[in-house]
């Protein structure tokens, strides 16, 4: 064993492609296939003496061991010389019709070598082979760890699970940014340094070992090493809940290069109570999620903008709920600490109160919005060639040069930034709140020019004389302008209305054609772009992430009080919510596919949340961005329609 001559390159013995190894009474080889399989390879046992049978049966030898790539993890040392290798063992649990598939963390006994150097060459290789995406380096995952999510316990799973597979096992390079308050997750990504954007390479499952899957396939070095860029993350990773996501989304379309930052993948670890970004990925739990890291497979994600205004823009991956749905999450927030049951509880009080709900609400289909977007728009046309991203299914392109107004924004923020520094985490969210006027990051977003509805349209047809009487605004309140919500990526099926109107019309025939109503009237509403609001929460089934529309459901009532059908009905949602059977019951809810959304409030006794997070009770507007941004899938990944 001591006559290795070991490749510098790989660890391996050149001349025979394997390493001599002691793996407790045994001696044997180690060696990797060409295709990243890993073989344990043990020298046959000699029976020495009378008795050798029976050192041989107490001492048994460690047997051959063949590691598919696809199951390789990859290796962790011990000490200089022993190391283990690990690797995956998927196994399977079934919730109603669905099947959910996921994956412990298992390792070999230790093997030892006589030589340091070897054993860590060889425990780089693995890792290299079957974790790092294809890479010459590890790649560098930003988590950004919420404490007080779900139980609480999610900087403690974060040490004690996650942690030791990605930067022991796999070799990752992880940096712990742990959030100090509400919304400080916006910050943190907002001020991450990010590498340059990788490519999306298939969505399908790897066909061969871990090496073929990922972000960075091919076995190239990702652009951002071959450039020498500093070091910043290849991946952002959220320990928490749907919340500390949406928060970190905020903080990506709030950077001057969102454009390029969107392409960063996301990975949701289910540390919440809700976790539904986690589900609908595949990520059932924190092993599951931790395998989906070294795996790298991503996919595109719709993201929707929810503006209201006259001062807010939102960004939205997972939902948009008012009445019913809304209670059973803000509702149970005080019962945090029993974890996903809080929502079971809420939506059983919810239906023995029997409260029925009021709003109203208009959507745009998809059909009617490729119309829409095809049609020429002088508006459209203005916000630099937006439209062209909504028709297809391909989102390639989000603006590339920022527009003037965005640039105007960018060197407002500058501006605003040198002279007072960036607004605390918390201002800004007060100052949202309050819905008033703020000054930094969001001030051009936060002003409200009321007078200047006419004035998108004079830009538009290029006339110059717009007054107040070329306003549309629907029953003559103010409406809020496209010019007010200049940064992040354009809008244009928001460019074919006038304006966005302080209060709802009432009645389609006053919106640009296509425009749907629905009923004002509901015990249950949610508009949806994934299929699980949570880990057991299954609202949409059926419901695609990167299709480029979002899911509306209701179950349609009649009056405040719901009768004894109506609440029957509420249960067998309830019931069949976890796997999605309800949507088997026949027009038991209604559902409709939305690329836009005009929403508005008509019932104080509730409220209005966007991905669990609750805002201020005004109008909405809701528009899909096709694809615009990547989260990381389990390497089974599929969404299966039911
Ligand atoms: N250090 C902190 N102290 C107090 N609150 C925090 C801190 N960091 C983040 N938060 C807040 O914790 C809240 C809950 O986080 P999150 O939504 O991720 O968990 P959850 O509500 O348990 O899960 P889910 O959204 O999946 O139901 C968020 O609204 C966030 O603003």
């Amino acid at each position: 064993m001591d006559s290795l001559r070991v490749d510098p390159e790989k660890g391996l013995n050149t001349s025979t492609g394997s390493i001599a190894v002691r793996c407790g009474a045994s001696t044997g080889t180690i060696s990797l296939t060409d295709d990243g399989a890993f073989c344990f390879t043990p020298n046959p046992v000699r029976q020495r003496g009378p008795f050798g049978w029976l050192t041989g049966w107490l001492f048994r030898p460690v047997g051959h061991q063949v590691i598919p790539a696809d199951q390789l993890l990859g290796a962790r040392l011990e000490s200089p010389r022993a190391f283990t290798v690990w690797f995956t063992s998927e196994y399977t649990t079934r919730t109603g019709h669905v099947t959910k598939r996921l994956y412990r963390a298992v390792h070999t006994p230790r093997f030892e070598v006589s030589d340091p150097e070897a054993a860590t060459k060889l425990v780089t290789q693995i890792r290299r082979t079957v974790s790092w995406w294809g890479r010459d380096k590890p790649p560098h995952v930003a988590a950004i760890i919420n404490p007080k999510a779900g139980k609480g316990v999610a900087a403690v799973m974060f040490r004690n699970q996650l942690l030791p597979l990605l930067r022991d096992v796999a070799g990752l390079r992880v940096s712990e940014h742990l959030t100090k308050a509400p919304e400080h997750a916006t910050l943190l990504v907002r001020e991450l340094t990010l590498n340059a954007r990788p490519s999306l390479s298939s969505s399908s499952p790897p066909s061969g070992g871990g090496r073929s899957g990922g972000i960075e396939g091919g076995g190239a070095a990702g652009p951002a090493e071959a450039a020498g860029v500093a070091d910043g993350a290849d991946l952002i990773m959220f320990v928490g809940g749907d919340g500390t996501l949406h928060e970190g989304l905020q903080g990506l379309f709030q950077r001057a290069d969102w454009n390029v930052a969107r392409d960063t993948p996301l990975v949701a670890v289910p540390c919440g109570s809700g976790n539904g970004v986690a589900a609908s990925c595949g990520l059932w739990d924190i092993t599951t999620a931790a395998v989906a890291v070294c795996r790298g497979r991503i996919t595109p994600i719709d993201v929707a903008t929810v503006l209201q205004p006259p001062n807010s823009r939102h960004y939205c991956l997972l939902s948009v709920v008012y009445g019913a749905m809304a209670n059973l999450d803000i509702g149970t927030n005080h019962l945090r600490w029993l974890g996903e049951l809080r929502f079971h509880l809420g939506g059983l009080w919810e239906i023995l109160r029997g409260r029925c709900y009021s709003c109203r609400v208009f959507v745009l289909p998809p059909d009617a919005a490729s119309a829409v977007a095809s049609a020429p728009s002088a508006t459209a046309t203005a916000r630099a060639g937006a439209a062209a991203a909504v028709g297809g299914s391909e989102a390639s392109d989000y603006g590339g040069a920022p527009s003037p107004s965005v640039a105007a924004l960018e060197m407002n923020n500058a501006a605003a930034t040198a002279t007072a520094g960036r607004p605390s985490v918390g201002s800004v969210a007060a100052e949202a709140r309050r819905g008033g006027g703020g000054e930094g990051v969001q001030e051009p977003l936060l002003k409200h020019e009321g007078s200047a509805c006419g004035a998108i349209r004079s830009a538009g047809t290029g006339g110059t004389g717009a007054t107040n009487n070329d306003r549309n605004d629907f029953d003559g309140t103010e409406g809020t302008l496209l010019s007010q919500y200049p940064y992040g990526p354009p809008l244009p099926l928001l460019s074919q209305l006038p304006c966005l109107p302080a209060r709802l019309p009432d009645n389609p025939s006053a919106l640009p054609a296509g425009w749907k109503q629905l009923t004002d009237s509901f015990a249950i509403f949610g508009a949806y772009n994934t299929q699980y609001l949570a880990l057991g929460a299954r609202a949409n089934p059926g419901g695609l992430m990167s299709d480029g529309a979002w899911e509306v459901w209701q179950l349609e009532a009649h009056g405040r009080r719901a009768g004894a059908g109506l609440r029957l009905r509420c249960l067998k949602v309830l019931l069949g919510v976890e796997d999605g059977s309800f949507a088997r019951t026949p027009d038991i809810m209604h559902v409709v596919k939305a690329r836009a959304m005009l929403f508005q409030q008509r019932d104080s006794a509730t409220w209005t949340v966007l991905d669990g997070e609750a805002v201020p009770e005004a109008p909405l507007y809701l528009e899909v961005h096709p694809r615009l941004c990547r989260v990381l899938v389990s390497p089974v990944f599929q969404e299966e329609p039911l």
